[in-house]
């Protein structure tokens, strides 16, 4: 196996937090290797005025990242696993996850202690259907504004005052060392997480059998288990594009619990499932709590979306 390892990442803080800290695991564990970054832009990364649910695409984040993989020019990737879509390309794979960070969403105000503080008609930041459409449904006064771009603009369109308050993944916040603005974590009976949401995911050529064994170290049963169910829901969901949907899978002493939502934009209405089961049949429960969601009326919304997604 060659002693140069091409990391390859796209160049917002959060991805190259994530990738230089694989890197220097991989460093630590093998110190006779050179462990290098190449940053490489992606769709996701340069229309940034569109709201993503627009762009729609899978593999926004992760497709031109792929293609260098498979054209021999990095060796690995690291992504958050939240960005990658279930069906990878070809000839790639999920070589490991790591252990899960919080995967909850937070809470972010200059102004405001808990979401439950925000007056009527409060301005809340979030470009993600999945927040909009939960924090709608228990609070249809909420003005939801779109925020694109990534974690520090965010935050600055907070500080400029666009907002009353914006909620961000809580596991970017903490890894780009922005815990402290976290004024409270959204429990997930109000607003269940995106799939893979707090996981980090090596990917790398299928065939590349000594990198798949090099990785292994860093990979984490219980978050692949969780990332298992997770990923099998969206799969049996998804549409053509972003649809507002959370789910959240919790693994723990051979038992897996799946909870799940699918709402329409306006968060008037909302099919909430949770399914539990061995851990063995993770992605199973990830497919029955996607039906079940579908069949009590996720369907009829996924469908009304998908013309607007055109
Ligand atoms: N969509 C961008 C993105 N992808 C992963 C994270 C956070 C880190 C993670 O979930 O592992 C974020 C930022 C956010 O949603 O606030």
């Amino acid at each position: 196996m060659k002693n140069k390892i091409v990391i390859g990442t796209r160049s917002s803080k959060l991805a190259l937090w994530q990738a230089e800290y694989i890197a220097g695991c991989i460093r630590k564990k093998y110190p006779e290797k050179t462990v290098e970054l190449l940053h490489i832009t992606t769709k996701g990364d340069k229309v940034l005025d569109v709201p993503l649910a627009k762009i729609g695409g899978k593999g926004l984040f992760t497709k031109e990242i792929e293609t260098a993989m498979l054209e021999g020019e990095i060796d690995i990737a690291v992504h958050s696993l939240k960005d990658m879509p279930t069906q990878l390309p070809d000839g790639l794979v999920l070589a490991a996850v790591t252990e899960r960070a919080d995967a909850a969403d937070a809470f972010v105000s200059i102004k405001y202690e808990k979401f439950t503080s925000l007056p009527k008609g409060a301005r809340v930041g979030t470009s993600s259907l999945r927040r909009k459409a939960q924090l709608l449904h228990v609070r249809p006064d909420l003005q939801i504004g779109s925020l694109r771009g990534n974690v520090n603009t965010r935050l600055e369109k907070l500080e400029q005052g666009y907002f009353d308050a914006i909620i961000l993944a809580a596991a970017g916040l903490k890894r780009l060392g922005f815990g402290a603005k976290i004024r409270e974590l959204l429990p997930k009976s109000l607003c269940l997480p995106a799939v893979g949401q707090g996981v980090m995911a090596v990917e790398a050529r299928e065939d590349d059998d000594a990198m798949r064994d090099l990785l292994q170290f860093l990979h984490d049963e219980k978050s692949w288990q969780e990332a298992i169910a997770e990923r099998a829901f969206l799969a049996r969901v998804e549409g053509g594009c972003q649809v507002p949907v959370g789910v959240h899978a919790v693994a723990a002493d051979g038992v897996i619990t799946v909870e799940a939502v699918i709402a329409s934009l306006d968060g008037k209405q909302l099919f909430h499932d949770r399914e539990s089961g061995p851990v063995s049949s993770a992605a199973e429960l990830g497919r029955k709590a996607a039906e079940r969601l579908l069949d009590e009326g996720g369907l009829a919304i996924m469908q009304e979306i998908g013309l607007l997604c055109d």
